[in-house]
């Protein structure tokens, strides 16, 4: 089941490939129409990671995630999945990689239990004589066991997508490659699909998933690559990209108008009044000398403070731009 072949050998991961389950180098894709849509794309995923793959709509990232799986041909660079070249190992790398990418293809006809089945039976490498417990054991594992016996056409869209997780789940997989799995759920449906992310990833499986969602990223993800306009902004564990934007001053007082003058005087770029709330960019300079200025002006300070920086921040302070580009 998906085993090297003698002609070519599987690389440990860390050999050659650097430590990671997807490595891609100078990865670069240009579509026909002459569309650079990913370019010189150096990535690693390291092992056993939740990695979120962040970037407005049009970034890259679909473009990225089909080269990863084989389905498209790099104009240039290299991607290496469990240690393998795409596409060209896409045999032997697929079995162990469960992927949803653009939504599941269901037979609405069929129940979810149905249509797993047959999903299975038309996978080469999975074994028959334990196709009706995995197809159990993977609807019990998206919660899907008590619908198991509808038609899919009757399921929501939730479910749907949580009946594509469990077909990626059909096999023990080493890699899960999901593409937006929360587009187009409702907020209960969007915490169900994360709360089975965090539980898979915490079997040890390596989870892949892309989102134009920053707070998505930031609520499931260990670890995350900022694509913007086909580029690689900035990679690594999503604490220090978070840290590495500095936060934002939070003044409380009664006296906003004031304070925004008084932080402005001060160098402080970026100042919005919100009700009490005063906020700005935060300074690298003493923080004391700041507070010191607004009490000294007479605006009555209820609050001070340096709220710690988001992803959002990061993208922002990274690209200069804001991330909501098309929602
Ligand atoms: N088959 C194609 N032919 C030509 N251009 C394409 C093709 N597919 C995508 N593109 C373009 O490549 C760029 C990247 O698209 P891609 O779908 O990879 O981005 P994305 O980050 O996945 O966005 P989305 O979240 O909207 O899917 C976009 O400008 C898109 O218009």
């Amino acid at each position: 089941m998906g085993e090297a072949s003698a002609t070519e050998p599987e690389r440990r991961d860390g050999e050659a490939t650097g430590d990671g389950v997807v490595v891609t180098r100078a990865l670069t894709k240009r579509y026909r129409g002459g569309q650079l849509a990913v370019d010189g794309l150096q990535l690693t995923v390291p092992e056993g990671s939740v990695f979120g793959f962040l970037g407005p709509n049009g970034s890259g990232k679909t473009t990225t995630i089909r080269m990863l799986m084989g389905l498209i041909e790099p104009t240039s660079g290299t991607a290496h999945v469990l240690g393998r070249p795409m596409p060209r190992s896409a045999r032997a790398v697929l079995p162990r990689v469960g992927a949803l990418i653009e939504g599941p293809a269901l037979y609405g006809f069929l129940s979810g239990r149905d249509n797993l089945l047959r999903y299975d039976a038309a996978d080469p490498t999975a074994d028959p004589r334990t196709r009706r417990a995995r197809v159990a054991a993977a609807l019990d594992r998206v919660g899907l066991t008590a619908a198991a016996g509808k038609k899919a056409k009757a399921y929501s869209l939730g479910m749907k997508q949580r009946l594509g997780l469990a077909s990626a789940l059909l096999q023990p997989r080493r890699l899960l490659v999901l593409d937006e799995p929360t587009n187009g759920l409702d907020p209960q449906g969007m915490r169900e699909i994360r709360t089975l992310v965090r539980e898979l990833a915490s079997d040890g499986t390596t989870v892949f998933l892309s989102s134009h969602l920053l707070d998505e990223i930031e609520q499931v993800c260990t670890h995350a690559a900022v694509m913007a306009r086909g580029r690689l902004i900035a990679q690594g564990p999503v604490s220090e990209l978070a840290a590495g934007a500095r936060g934002r001053l939070v003044v409380t007082t009664p006296d906003p108008a004031d304070a925004a003058r008084v932080l402005e005087e001060q160098g402080i770029a970026d100042v919005v009044v919100a009700g009490e709330r005063v906020t700005g960019e935060a300074p690298a300079r003493d923080l004391a000398e700041v507070n010191a200025a607004l009490v000294a002006a007479g605006v009555r300070v209820r609050g001070f403070g340096v709220e710690r920086a988001s992803l959002e921040d990061a993208f922002v302070a990274l690209t200069g731009e804001g991330f909501d580009v098309a929602g």
